[in-house]
């Protein structure tokens, strides 16, 4: 596994911020996907402070997510919504540049939309970069452990929360693995275990979807922050 330890979590989002300067430097549309939950805030804070929020070219860069819960942007769960509040209202991106899920609409129709989107936006489903995170129990996206098909062709799909049952959409794990680059970033102490796991027994053996799905021919690594790879060898 191809794992860059980071001091701080702040290192961490720190270098993803520095990769966020260099993509928006090429000169084309560059396509990256976000992930929600609670370790990327950091990063959306830190996209939106000084000096990253003037030095990255804003509107070379194309948003997407890997997942979002079915509420609208002004709820807390929404991972959309969160991007909105802790970046995208802090500097200047074109709105076409935002490729949302509509988490406030009934969940077949955003679906399709969102299906319809990437199908004419990314026609090759190849994206520049998807970061993704990891639940506390291995999910990555909203693919949970014994509820996610490897093999599923579709671009997305709807899925529900084993424990709180809340509707979401994800991408697939077919579609994440055509990826250019997937960094998965997890940090704290909370999923050191699990990540010791995943160092320690082939991927096959667990059920676990963030060991499972890697980019197929492109780079798949891990950034975490000491205290999540305090059991690491
Ligand atoms: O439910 C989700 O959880 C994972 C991990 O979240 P975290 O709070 O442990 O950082 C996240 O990657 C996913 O996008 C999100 O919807």
């Amino acid at each position: 596994m191809n794992y860059l330890i980071f001091p701080t979590a702040q290192h961490a989002v720190e270098k993803i911020a520095r990769e966020f300067v260099l993509y928006s430097q090429l000169n084309r549309p560059v396509h990256i996907s976000l992930s929600g939950g609670s370790t990327p805030k950091l990063l959306f804070k830190t996209l939106a402070s000084a000096p990253f929020n003037t030095k990255v070219r804003w509107k070379n860069l194309h948003f997407w997510w890997g997942d979002d819960r079915m509420v609208p942007p002004s709820d807390p769960e929404s991972n959309y919504g969160e991007v909105q509040k802790l970046l995208f209202d802090h500097i200047r991106i074109p709105a076409e540049n935002i490729h949302r899920i509509r988490g406030e609409e009934p969940a077949e129709q955003a679906l399709k939309r969102f299906e319809a989107e990437l199908s004419a936006v990314i026609s090759d489903g190849v994206f520049d970069w998807i970061i993704l995170g990891m639940g506390g129990d291995g999910h990555t996206a909203s693919l949970f452990p014994h509820q996610t098909d490897f093999d599923d062709e579709r671009l997305a799909i709807i899925a529900k929360h084993p424990e709180s049952g809340q509707i979401r959409i994800s991408k697939t794990a077919k579609l994440i693995e055509r990826a250019k680059r997937i960094t998965y970033l997890v940090t704290g102490l909370a999923k050191a275990e699990i990540l010791k796991q995943i160092q320690t027994t082939p991927a096959e053996q667990l059920p676990y979807p963030a060991a499972r799905i890697r980019a197929t021919n492109g780079v798949t690594e891990w950034y975490l922050d000491k205290d999540a790879a305090k059991l690491l060898k």
